[in-house]
């Protein structure tokens, strides 16, 4: 990490008086990790630590990283129901139990991973020394937003879109196309180890702070994480998202659900009619299909990756069956609609998002296919 990161920068962000830190590693292996990099090295109080000692049972919690299960972090942060006792920190972020995925969190703000992995790319040459020669490349999975890729058509970098799972992402750094890979589902990493690293995503984080605090006028107020996905929301646009999982479907329910998709797809005027009967005001789809990958680098085919409806304003709705549900199935449904007007870009998620959801549900079918009224989890 010493190789890839600037300590000296990082430390002195950590030692500023108006910075604070939490990290909570949901008593994963992560503990160890943030102990010795950012107590250890980076001389940061250790009162930032949260949770940072490995439990054979996680503490009794589920160590997910993100809004629903990192509830301490998320209190803490002031993104809770209530507000936390003590004054909230600048910059939060947790991992989960093996510590590969990652939660960036600024006061009272969740960065989207989507987000996230945009946001390092667009800074990394400027704030990470590892990437000084610039990038070979950026990917991101299939329903992963579209902001990586604005970053990219932006900065001239070569882009891939890739299916959900990491092996993908290998092949195209083992072939040294790739620097910066990241995922919706909480995965970012780099080639420095071809893999998703939790710590990794957070020390480039503080690198991103540590690198435009230097740039602001000394003595000044603190450049927050907050600030900074507001910039970049200026500059590139914002891609509103929200994930709706349904966990343990009946198998045969979310088949059927998902076959309904695969015929619907192939006729945009069937769907466009059912959009303009719910809500006229939502754009026509004008792309219907089932994601398929041809890997570049061993030109293996990957099929049935998700069904998606791409609209005429670069709003997507995805579908598809989670690989790693353990019970039943489990459906996600990606919601994504981009915004570059500056008037509208601040306004709340869910808010912009809802005429969205509403014909994803009736297009879909949901309840009728789920006999679910209401989404497992919404992140
Ligand atoms: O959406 P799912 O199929 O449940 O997959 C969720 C995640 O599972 C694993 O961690 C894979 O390595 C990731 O690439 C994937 O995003």
């Amino acid at each position: 990490m010493k190789h890839i990161f600037d300590f000296g920068a990082i430390k002195s962000l950590l030692s500023r008086p108006d910075f604070s830190f939490c990290y909570d590693a949901l008593h994963g292996v992560a503990g160890i990790y943030a102990q010795k990099i950012f107590v250890d090295e980076l001389s940061a109080d250790p009162s930032f630590l949260l949770n940072c000692v490995p439990k054979e049972d996680f503490g009794g919690g589920h160590p997910d990283p993100n809004l629903t299960y990192a509830k301490e972090l998320v209190h803490r942060m002031g993104l809770g129901k209530t507000d936390p006792i003590e004054e909230i920190p600048e910059f939060g972020a947790a991992a989960d139990g093996d510590a590969d995925r990652n939660m960036v969190l600024g006061k009272r703000f969740f960065v989207t991973p989507s987000d996230s992995v945009a946001i390092i790319a667009a800074n990394a040459v400027g704030a990470i020394p590892y990437f000084e020669g610039g990038l070979k490349g950026v990917a991101r999975s299939m329903p992963t937003s579209a902001a990586l890729d604005v970053v990219a058509k932006a900065l001239n970098l070569k882009f891939f879109e890739v299916p959900t799972g990491w092996k993908f992402f290998g092949n195209l750094m083992d072939a040294g196309m790739c620097s910066v890979c990241g995922e919706e589902s909480f995965g970012t990493g780099s080639d420095h180890i071809r893999e998703k690293d939790g710590i990794w995503a957070v020390l480039a984080w503080l690198s991103i702070l540590a690198h435009r605090n230097s740039q602001a006028p000394s003595g000044g107020k603190l450049v927050t994480v907050e600030d900074i996905v507001r910039v970049h929301w200026a500059t590139y646009g914002r891609h509103f998202y929200t994930r709706y999982d349904y966990e343990n479907v009946d198998a045969g329910a979310a088949k059927e659900l998902m076959a309904y998709l695969v015929s619907l797809q192939s006729s945009l005027s069937d769907i466009n009619r059912i959009i303009k009967d719910v809500n006229p005001d939502v754009p026509s789809v004008v792309k219907g299909d089932e994601f398929e990958y041809k890997d570049p680098v061993d030109g293996s085919v990957s099929k049935h990756q998700g069904i998606r409806f791409l609209f005429e304003d670069g709003s997507r709705l995805v579908f598809r069956l989670s690989g790693t549900g353990s019970e039943g199935a489990t459906i996600r449904l990606y919601i994504e609609q981009y915004q570059s007007h500056t008037s509208k870009i601040g306004i709340e998620s869910q808010v912009a998002l809802a005429p969205l959801v509403e014909i994803a549900l009736k297009l879909s079918k949901m309840e009728e296919f789920t006999g679910r009224s209401s989404p497992t989890v919404i992140t």
